[in-house]
């Protein structure tokens, strides 16, 4: 019988059968997303134009790969790290620590595709063999969550996760019983978050570019804009790579299906949604409106940044210059809450910026298809879905205090609108 955890945390997603269903429904949205880029029609509801047969999912070839790209990613996280951070305080009050060296991983990765490109790698290929990829990622992402299962087993009480051990075995298979699965040095749930996924995603959009420079000439504006913003949002996060470790996935969640899929198979495969899209649809974009989007992109990122470092900040060290003058609210666990800044506008001022982003990857591919817009559309709901269980986190943690911030600060992520 596996190890449960004191009170048991409220089942979340709807419970074991919720969970069940989206064990199915994730893999077969990022197939339907997948075959619908390439498609004609395009279409993001409504059955997808043919259904692939085991040859077009199964390439070894595309196992080799990315076991290949799983190594080198591993590799480069276990180089020195031009800093060793210590993550939140954990429930035996010891703290884990953590190698920031992503950004460096993200710029070897570079120099090292960009060396393969001139000995002849073919990297226009890559986008003829996203469907056996995907593939490859899903069993990936299967096996590791029942490895992940497997280990929390023999994981003491302490290293459980507060949801995600419920005895219910579908359920926490989903969910994630461990907090931070580790192999000494080597976290999992860190590692996977930021490296393989994330990258790929960044090499599978350049991939679309240079298949559409041999196409048609030359890459259009749209894909462009798209590489560049999304480039900039992979660069932005590896970059402050210390602010994960406050976040909800890593602090709160246990990493089980839910993250390991949506780590390093739903992050490369959907979000590079409407680069795929572009590659199959071109669009034509004249200036004007390529600026206007760039202005959007811009607010959308001053915004996210603004917001996510000024709570870093404040978080790190109260008495940061930067941050002293701001107002804040006492709570009766010592820490405070700023009511002024950034986060006296909205209770979530960054999920804000990250939607209005999320606007501007979707205008490059015009308005004529709803698929490109399926990023802004599942990210909003999963945003409205994530601020609704840090508001329960929050109120149970600071009681009045939070309370008394709702009261000051009434809207979650959109002034005068929600
Ligand atoms: N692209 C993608 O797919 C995704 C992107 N994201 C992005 O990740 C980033 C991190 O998001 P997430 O981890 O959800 O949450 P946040 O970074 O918003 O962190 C929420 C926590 O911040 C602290 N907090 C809340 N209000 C205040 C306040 N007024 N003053 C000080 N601290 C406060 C609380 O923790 P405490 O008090 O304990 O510090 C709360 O639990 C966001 O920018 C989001 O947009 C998230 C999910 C998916
Ligand atoms: C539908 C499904 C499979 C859900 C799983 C959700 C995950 C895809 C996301 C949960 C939180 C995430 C974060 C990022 C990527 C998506 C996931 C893993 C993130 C790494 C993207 C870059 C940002 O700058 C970030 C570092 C703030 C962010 C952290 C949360």
């Amino acid at each position: 019988m596996a190890p449960t955890q004191g009170p048991r945390a409220p089942l979340e997603f709807g419970g074991p059968l919720g969970a069940a269903a989206l064990l199915l429904l994730l893999p077969a949205t990022m197939f339907h997303l997948l075959l619908a880029a390439r498609s004609g029609p395009a279409r993001l509801l409504g059955p997808p134009a043919y259904l692939p047969g085991l040859e077009a999912l199964w390439s070894p070839r595309a196992l080799l790969l990315w076991l290949a790209w799983l190594g080198l990613q591993a590799a480069l996280y276990l180089l020195p790290a031009r800093k060793v951070a210590e993550g939140q305080e954990l429930k035996d009050e010891s703290r884990l620590r953590y190698p920031i060296n992503g950004f460096q991983a993200l710029v070897l990765t570079a120099l090292l595709v960009g060396l393969g490109m001139s000995a002849g790698l073919p990297l226009g290929a890559l986008p003829e063999m996203l469907l056996p990829l995907a593939f490859v990622a899903t069993l990936t992402a299967f096996i590791f969550s029942l490895f992940l299962y497997m280990k929390a087993q023999v994981a003491p009480v302490s290293a459980l996760a507060p949801g995600g051990n419920s005895g219910n075995p579908i359920y926490d298979f989903f969910l994630g019983r461990e907090l931070n699965p580790r192999i000494c040095f080597f976290d999992f749930k860190y590692f996977c978050e930021l490296r393989p996924g994330l990258i790929g995603w960044v090499l599978i959009n350049m991939a679309l570019l240079m298949k559409e420079a041999e196409l048609r000439g030359s890459p259009s504006l749209a894909m462009w804009l798209v590489n560049g913003f999304q480039l900039l949002y992979v660069g932005d996060a590896l970059w402050h790579e210390e602010a994960i470790l406050t976040t909800m996935d890593i602090t709160h969640d246990g990493f089980g299906f839910m993250l390991a899929f949506g780590d390093i198979a739903w992050v490369p495969f959907t979000y590079s949604l409407q680069a795929q899209f572009l590659l199959h649809h071109p669009q034509s974009l004249g200036l004007p409106m390529a600026s206007v989007i760039c202005l959007i992109n811009a607010i959308g990122y001053y915004i996210f940044r603004g917001a996510n470092s000024q709570k870093n900040t404040f978080r790190k060290n109260p008495s940061d210059p930067r941050v002293a003058g701001l107002e804040t609210i006492s709570t009766a666990t010592g820490r405070k809450l700023l009511v002024s800044g950034w986060w006296g506008m909205v209770r979530h001022p960054n999920y804000l910026g990250d939607l209005i982003m999320a606007l501007a990857w979707s205008l490059p591919c015009g308005v004529s298809h709803l698929l490109p817009y399926f990023y802004l559309l599942y990210f909003t709901a999963l945003l409205v879905h994530r601020e609704a269980r840090d508001e329960r986190q929050c109120l149970q943690k600071y009681g009045l205090a939070w309370q008394e911030y709702c009261r000051r600060v009434p809207y979650r992520i959109m002034p005068y609108i929600y």
